[in-house]
């Protein structure tokens, strides 16, 4: 059943894709702006016309649900609260006085500009104060922040802000490497190109040690 359908629909503006001062998603606002799964069901069918193919051909006659399914795959991080993720703390961590890290976590994510496939991995860096967190939690983060329409700066710096958010570490250290479809598959071609970014918070900020270790370990 497509409960979606059932939601209150009202004007989408501009303005309800914005993020709050933790970078997270209205995504309240967000869900309570979407079409029903039908009228997202025609939009694919126009964009397969658009594409120069008949939707009504028998092998494209089912595409445009599972187009419709997938997409709540996809943007399923609309639909999470990445600093929720992180509730569950565990406090019994004997003298433990060093980073956490976490590395090579994949993810698949969509550009904002081209909705082109943005793939690639992030390595997450956190000093506790008292508690740790669950470390698939960290990969929960990522996957909620990820499945959204994103640009990799803020991607970065809403992981880095869910985790300062949820745990008030000592610091965090985020850094994504990832390729851009809109690079490689169209556009400039550019294959093989990598993004890199980094945001740096609390002790990753100030202790450039500390910011030289976490880099070294990652061959950086
Ligand atoms: N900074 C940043 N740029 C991105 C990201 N993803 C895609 N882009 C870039 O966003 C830009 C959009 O530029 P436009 O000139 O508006 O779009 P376009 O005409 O399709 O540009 P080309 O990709 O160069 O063909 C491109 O340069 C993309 O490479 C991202 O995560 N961060
Ligand atoms: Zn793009």
């Amino acid at each position: 059943m497509d409960t979606r359908a059932e939601l209150p629909t009202r004007e989408y503006t501009p303005t309800d894709a914005t993020h709050t001062a933790s970078g997270q998603c209205l995504s309240g606002l967000l869900l309570a702006g979407r079409p029903t799964r039908l009228e997202a069901e025609a939009a694919v069918r126009t964009l397969i016309r658009w594409a120069g193919d008949n939707p009504a051909r028998p092998g494209l006659l089912d595409t445009p649900a599972r187009v419709a399914r997938a997409y709540e795959e996809w943007f399923g991080g609309y639909d999470q609260d990445p600093v929720a993720l992180l509730e569950r703390t565990f406090d019994e961590i004997g003298g433990y006085n060093h980073a956490v890290e976490l590395r090579d976590i994949p993810f698949d994510s969509f550009c904002e500009h081209h909705m082109a496939a943005i793939r690639g991995k992030a390595h997450i860096a956190y000093m506790p104060v008292n508690r740790v967190v669950g470390i698939s939690k960290l990969a929960r983060v990522v996957d909620a922040c990820a499945r959204r329409l994103q640009i990799q700066e803020r991607l970065t710096d809403d992981i880095a802000i869910a985790i300062e958010d949820a745990l008030q570490p000592a610091g965090v250290a985020v850094i994504i490497e990832a390729e851009h479809g809109c690079m490689t598959s169209r556009g400039v071609h550019a294959h093989g190109t990598r993004m890199v970014t980094k945001r740096m918070l609390g002790v990753f900020e100030t202790d450039a040690d500390l910011r030289r270790e976490f880099l070294s370990s990652l061959g950086m």
